[in-house]
């Protein structure tokens, strides 16, 4: 099965959309974004939640000292790291790190491998030129044929209902994860959030069509 993260909740009646759709896990960014929260909206999104949803906050070059405040603050249970967060820097997190690699060409992926002691996943997502992430761009999904060995992986960037089942059959993820393609005019829209679940669940690796 495939796991499905939703991003950028910025309150609790979308997050409530969001795991009532049927998410495994909802984001929220703290890092310069439309999407970002403060770390006080974060704790009363993630407070509001049921069991059994993990949390993931977004950060993107933070201080040290300020991403294990708020992950401690907000209790959060994974730290997503999508800027230029060094193997060092992600060895002194005080909770599960993913790190993101953002995808042009496959070589890309070849810097993964001074991380893999020190995360918990990685999270590919499109690179897009002065963007640290929730662009809605895709990155050529053949690139991720050559980061096996690199497990588990999430995969992101521009996933939406109509694509992501394509993008489940061409790179075999651990996981999805989604924040523009589940928009509608800026905001999460519930009816796209059932879609996407819909799609990646009916998926079924013995029939591709
Ligand atoms: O969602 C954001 O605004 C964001 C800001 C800064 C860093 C990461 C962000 N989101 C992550 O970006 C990817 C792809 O998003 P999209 O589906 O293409 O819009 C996803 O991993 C989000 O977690």
């Amino acid at each position: 099965m495939v796991r499905i993260k939703f991003c950028g909740l910025t309150d609790k009646y979308s997050a409530m959309a969001a795991v009532e759709a049927g998410a495994d896990s909802i984001g929220c960014v703290f890092a310069a974004s439309k999407r970002k929260v403060t770390p006080e909206q974060a704790k009363e999104i993630i407070e509001s939640l049921p069991p059994y949803v993990s949390t993931v906050g977004v950060f993107v070059d933070e201080t040290l000292d300020r991403i294990n405040e708020i992950a401690e603050y907000c209790q959060l249970d994974l730290l997503q790291l999508h800027g230029s967060e060094t193997p060092e820097y992600c060895r002194q997190i005080k909770r599960p790190v993913v790190k993101t690699i953002k995808v042009r060409k496959a070589s890309d992926l070849d810097q993964a491998a001074a991380y893999k002691q020190v995360v918990r996943g990685f999270l590919l997502d499109a690179y897009v030129e002065g963007a640290s992430g929730g662009t809605g761009h895709t990155f050529p999904w053949e690139h991720v044929a050559k980061a096996q060995g690199m497990s588990p992986i999430i995969l992101a960037g521009g996933l939406r209902a109509d694509n992501v089942k394509e993008a489940i059959f061409k790179t075999r993820p651990y996981a999805v994860d989604v924040s523009s393609g589940i928009e509608t005019d800026g905001f999460k829209d519930p009816r796209k959030m059932i879609e996407f679940v819909q799609r990646v669940r009916n998926v079924s690796f013995f029939a591709q069509s």
